[in-house]
Formats: structure tokens, sequence, C-alpha cells
């Protein structure tokens, strides 16, 4: 059985829909279980600024998929949810990011574990601290707790915890 971190994320409405119906979908295959979620975070978009804030969120799964075919189902969850590709980093319904795949330290053409930037990434990286504060990022070598102390400050202002009570104003 394999250990596996994911980072969700969504800026299109209804975003609390998509995040729920992408938990729904992976929680139905019958080769993963959802062991652990955190809660889901506002945050301010980081790279392609002119859009809008997105839901981020993070979760821990076992799987007996081989970590490419979880990529393929991850994509394919992108695919079915209505994500078209049109600005690197912009917009999108769902993003399904595979973050970590037990310790592995791997890079090939189509997967690179860990996530090559989930260690500059608030939006992850406060998220995942709230599940998995003492897991170490191999590469980096450090814990999520210790990683998340050298982001900058404006970075964590950027993300707050989202209650979905907020919904009924949007
Ligand atoms: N750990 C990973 N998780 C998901 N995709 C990955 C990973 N490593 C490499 N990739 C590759 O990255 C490609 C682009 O992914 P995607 O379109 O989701 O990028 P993005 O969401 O715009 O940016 P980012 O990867 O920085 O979140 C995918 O086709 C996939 O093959
Ligand atoms: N706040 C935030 N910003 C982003 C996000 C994201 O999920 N949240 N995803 C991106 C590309 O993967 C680019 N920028």
């Amino acid at each position: 059985m394999n250990k596996a971190y994911l980072a969700l994320g969504t800026n299109i409405e209804p975003r609390i829909q998509y995040l729920e119906s992408c938990l729904y979908e992976l929680s139905k295959h019958p080769d993963i279980s959802i062991i652990n979620q955190s809660s889901i975070y506002q945050t301010v978009p980081v790279g392609y600024t002119d859009q809008a804030d997105f839901l981020n969120m993070v979760i821990e799964i076992k799987t007996t998929l081989a970590s490419l075919e979880l990529l393929d189902y991850c994509q394919q969850l992108e695919r079915e949810l209505g994500r078209e590709r049109k600005i690197r980093f912009g917009p999108r319904t769902i993003d399904l990011d595979i973050l970590l795949y037990n310790q592995e330290n791997n890079k090939t053409e189509r997967l690179i574990i860990p996530h090559p930037r989930m260690h500059e990434r608030a939006f992850v990286l406060i998220p995942l601290n709230e599940i998995a504060p003492d897991i170490v990022i191999p590469v980096k070598e450090k814990r999520v707790a210790d990683l998340i102390e050298e982001l900058p400050g404006n970075d964590i202002k950027g993300v707050a915890i989202w209650t979905k009570n907020e919904s009924a104003d949007e």
C-alpha cells in the first residue's frame, strides 16, 4: 500500500462543488482511500495574478496505484471536471497535483515527485502542515513546518481559512 499527498485547487465557480466532486470521485475509486484532509483555504493567485482567488486544500490517500497510474487518474478527473488548459498557471475548474508519493524522489518526463514547486507555495504548505507537519520533503530534506518558516510573509498572508458559510455571499 502506498501513501500519497495530493493538492487540490480551483478558481472557477462553483469552486466548492468542484472540490466536493473531485473528493467524491477520488473516494469512489476502488484503489484509492482518502485517509485525511485539510481545511479548505482561500488563497490569492500566485504566478499569473490577474485571476480570481483559489480554494486550495491537501489530502492524504492510501492507494495500490503506481504513481503514474495515479497521475493518469488525476488527469482523467481534471478532464471530467471540465478543466481546459489555456493559460499556464491560469484559471482552472480543478487542478490535482501529486505532492508526495511515499518518500520517493523521482523525475520522469510526465511526473516529478516531490512536486517541484510545492516547497515554495504557501497555498500548498499551509494546508499540508495541518495534516502532516512532520513529514520530511525529499530533496529539500526539511519538514513541512520548517519550510513554512522560510516562506515570505506576504505569501502566508494571502492564505486564509475559508468556511462554507462564506459561500452565502458569493
Ligand atoms: N507531481 C506532479 N503532479 C501533477 N502533474 C505533474 C507532476 N509532475 C509533473 N507533472 C506534469 O505537469 C504537467 C502540467 O501539469 P498542470 O497542467 O497541472 O500544471 P499547472 O497546474 O499549470 O502548474 P503546476 O504544476 O505548477 O501546478 C502535467 O501534464 C504532468 O505531466
Ligand atoms: N493561490 C493559488 N495560486 C495558484 C494555484 C493555486 O492552486 N492556488 N495554482 C497554480 C498553478 O497550478 C498557479 N497559482
